[in-house]
């Protein structure tokens, strides 16, 4: 299997510690039409290019009636009416008409769709909804008309390591992750969409991995997060040690007991979701309870907002899944990286920077209105008993002020449990004042990296910045943790650095009472937690506080490891995401 050209080990960043032997699976581009592709047809080749087209319109069509049959229920539904948009008469029509007019049958195509989709999106409503099919049909068949192969996401037919360039956040969400072995991606970086969804599920993934999409298709590969590898081939020696780690890590999850240090300091274990799945996942006692639930992730589809309505019932069907456990709900943290149809603006040009988290109630009041109005609705209908464990949070506050409306806002919507987002650097010189007007806060690291350092979290080239052991970073953490202390309100961590062992030690020791992660990282860390005491954890805190490097503030803290803990771990080798 192994090429001339192909890659021997590819090297990234690891999210997670999990590793994953399967077949590669490649997730391909939308075609880009060439230059010799738009060159206008000569009238003599006019009829070919018409048969072409119209022959790779009735491939697509039958290709996704095929698929329709083999899916489950709404996706055959979808599966079929995408089928139906590639067979309809009038595509076929404009397509002749702008042939005839000279163009080739790639040009063709596209351009006859964009056409259809233009006339969708004006009619709005349920048609503009079917653009994105539209889409999908489009790029089939132009990848059928130059020949080349199918884009999109695979058909998955047994557990795979799903590879692409860069994967979206619909992307990712519409693959079948019963079958998703690993993701790789070229791209992205350790707190982008695909880390944090693959760390959700405790899929094991590589992110900027440069070169893995040259690895052929089939080719069976060994992704390894702990080490950011990904082996094509490997030996038989590496899939035993593989398996030997995830035994490890498998004997470490037994323990569910509550978050705890040493000698009995309690640091609430939470876990981070976006479905009501997620929670219904967690199991009786794998987390105390959910510490971010990211509502948005509920609606990276809907081309409209949703109604309180439609809102109410997944809240109450979470609220129920949780068990009258903490569940701290985010309100939509649309915009920049998390893109909502309904929810972004089209026009900014500094997306991080702009109307996105709760700054969209300057722009959209009713989108926070209908969303509060919904959890306040789900939360009345739960026992008198668990309503205060309830916890809604606002992600992107920036001042105190905004603390105090959202509150003002959410108690009048019967919510009991109030708190903010700490992201902004602003926000976390303010703690203090800012938790005079709520009552928790959460500290979302992965944020708080980005606009500490100036650094896109999206951009795997400034990994080094985005590390949250950066020194002002950990500064920012520990005023916002010094602030909880002072005012005896709860500061939690929900951003990536709680899922690190090591850093879990250090947050702990700084004030943080919870840290919040995807749930297949809790064991490791509650088995720090269990061999530090706080005084320890303390110590950690303040030697890494003291570090002038990112690198050297995680070693201060190494240094101060139980040595059992470091090497079951894993913790002595360089910091992965
Ligand atoms: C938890 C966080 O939010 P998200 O990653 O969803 O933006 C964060 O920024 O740390």
């Amino acid at each position: 299997m192994t090429t001339a050209n192909q890659p021997r080990t590819v090297s990234g960043l690891g999210v997670g510690r999990s590793a994953a032997v399967a077949p590669l699976v490649l997730v391909r581009a939308a075609p880009a039409i060439p230059p010799d592709a738009r060159r206008p047809l000569d009238p003599a080749e006019a009829p070919a290019a018409l048969g072409l087209a119209r022959r790779a319109l009735a491939e697509v069509a039958a290709d996704f009636t095929e698929r329709a049959a083999a899916a489950p229920g709404a996706l055959g539904d979808v599966l079929r009416s995408t089928s139906g948009m590639a067979a309809d008469p009038e595509l076929a029509d404009r397509v002749r008409a702008r042939i005839e007019e000279g163009q080739g049958p790639a040009v063709a195509v596209d351009g006859a769709i964009a056409e259809i989709i233009a006339l969708l999106t004006a009619a709005g409503g349920l048609f503009a909804e079917r653009s994105t099919d539209l889409t999908s049909v489009r790029d089939h068949t132009v990848a059928r008309v130059l020949g080349l192969p199918a884009p999109g996401l695979p058909e998955l037919r047994g557990p795979s390591v799903v590879c692409a360039v860069d994967l979206s956040p619909a992307d990712t969400a519409s693959l079948d992750l019963t079958k998703v072995a690993a993701l790789v991606t070229e791209s992205g970086g350790p707190t982008g969409h695909t880390a944090i969804i693959a760390r959700q599920l405790g899929i094991p993934c590589v992110v900027r991995a440069a070169g893995a999409t040259r690895i052929p298709e089939g080719t069976v590969v060994a992704v390894d997060a702990a080490n950011g590898t990904i082996t094509p081939d490997p030996g038989q020696a590496l899939v035993d040690s593989l398996r030997a780690r995830a035994e490890g890590e498998r004997a470490l999850a037994e323990d569910t007991s509550p978050g705890a240090t040493a000698d009995g300091h309690p640091v609430a274990l939470l876990a981070n979701v976006g479905t009501v799945d997620d929670i219904e996942r967690l199991g009786p006692s794998a987390a105390e309870g959910v510490g971010l639930f990211r509502t948005e992730v509920l609606f990276l589809d809907a081309v409209r907002a949703p109604s309180r309505e439609q809102q109410t019932p997944v809240y109450a069907h979470a609220f129920a899944a949780a068990k009258g456990a903490r569940t701290v709900v985010r309100t939509l943290d649309a915009g920049a990286d998390k893109p909502l149809a309904f929810a972004t603006q089209e026009d900014e040009e500094n997306p991080a920077l702009g109307v996105r988290g709760y700054r969209l109630v300057r722009t959209l009041p009713e989108l926070l209105e209908e969303q509060l109005a919904a959890l306040g609705e789900a939360t009345r209908a739960l026992p008198a008993a668990d309503r205060a464990q309830v916890w809604v949070m606002a992600p992107m506050i920036s001042t105190p002020e905004e603390a105090r409306i959202f509150a003002r806002l959410a108690r009048a919507h019967g919510i009991e449990t109030v708190g903010a987002m700490i992201e902004v650097p602003a926000a976390a010189l303010r703690a203090d004042a800012i938790l005079a007007e709520v009552d928790f806060v959460s500290l979302g690291t992965n944020d708080l990296a980005q606009y500490t350092m100036a650094a896109d979290r999206l951009d795997g080239a400034l990994t080094d910045l985005l590390d949250p052991w950066q020194p002002a970073v950990l500064s920012l953490v520990a005023a916002t943790a010094r602030a909880g202390t002072a005012t005896r309100k709860p500061v939690g961590v929900c951003g990536e650095s709680a899922s690190d062992p090591l850093m879990a030690l250090v947050l702990t020791g700084l004030g943080v009472t919870s840290l919040s992660m995807s749930a297949p990282a809790l064991p490791a860390v509650r088995h720090a937690l269990r061999h530090h005491p706080l005084s320890q954890c303390r110590a950690m805190a303040e030697a890494a506080l003291s570090a002038p490097t990112a690198p050297q503030a995680r070693q201060a803290a190494l240094t101060l490891t139980a040595p059992e803990v470091t090497t079951l771990l894993g913790l002595g080798g360089e910091r992965r995401g």
